[in-house]
């Protein structure tokens, strides 16, 4: 099976997580992390700033790989970097994606994620569960 390898960012602002809900394609509707397929000969640092100033318009430091995270699609095989980002500059407008939510870490299990994001979503609650202790 043919493998893509992913970068997503998880934008933190105020206490609060950015989902994005895509608004074309296979996966449309699902909501996800913004970001996209690494390119050939990029770091995948370089990969999500690119990703994210092409979907959102702001430019993001990202901070932290979360987790890379492995799922079986029934037509390829995705390996996603995570990587806890905050935004650097800029205003998010959304130039590819429906829809746009920001989400307290209690209300992470409230929007349909893309099956492969459900673990992140998990270990990103229990991420941020553990850094308020
Ligand atoms: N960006 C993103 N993609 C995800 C997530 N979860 C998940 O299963 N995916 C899958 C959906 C897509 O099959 C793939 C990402 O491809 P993409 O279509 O966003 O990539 P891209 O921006 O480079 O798009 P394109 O130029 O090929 O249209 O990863 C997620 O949280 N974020």
């Amino acid at each position: 099976m043919k493998t893509i390898e992913v970068v997503a960012a998880i934008i933190h602002h105020d206490g609060k997580i950015l989902a994005t809900q895509r608004g074309y394609g296979e996966f449309k509707d699902g909501w996800e992390f913004p970001g996209g397929k690494m390119e050939p000969g990029e770091t995948a640092e370089d990969a999500i700033i690119r990703e994210i100033k092409e979907e959102l318009e702001v430019e993001i430091k990202p901070e932290k790989l979360l987790v890379t995270v492995d799922y079986d699609y029934p037509k390829f095989h995705l390996t996603m970097h995570c990587f806890i980002s905050s935004i650097v500059s800029g205003h998010i407008l959304l130039t590819e994606h429906e829809a746009a939510k920001w989400l307290l870490p209690s209300e992470l299990e409230t929007v349909d994620w893309l099956p492969a994001d459900v673990e992140v979503a998990e270990k990103l609650k229990e991420y941020l569960a553990g850094k308020n202790h």
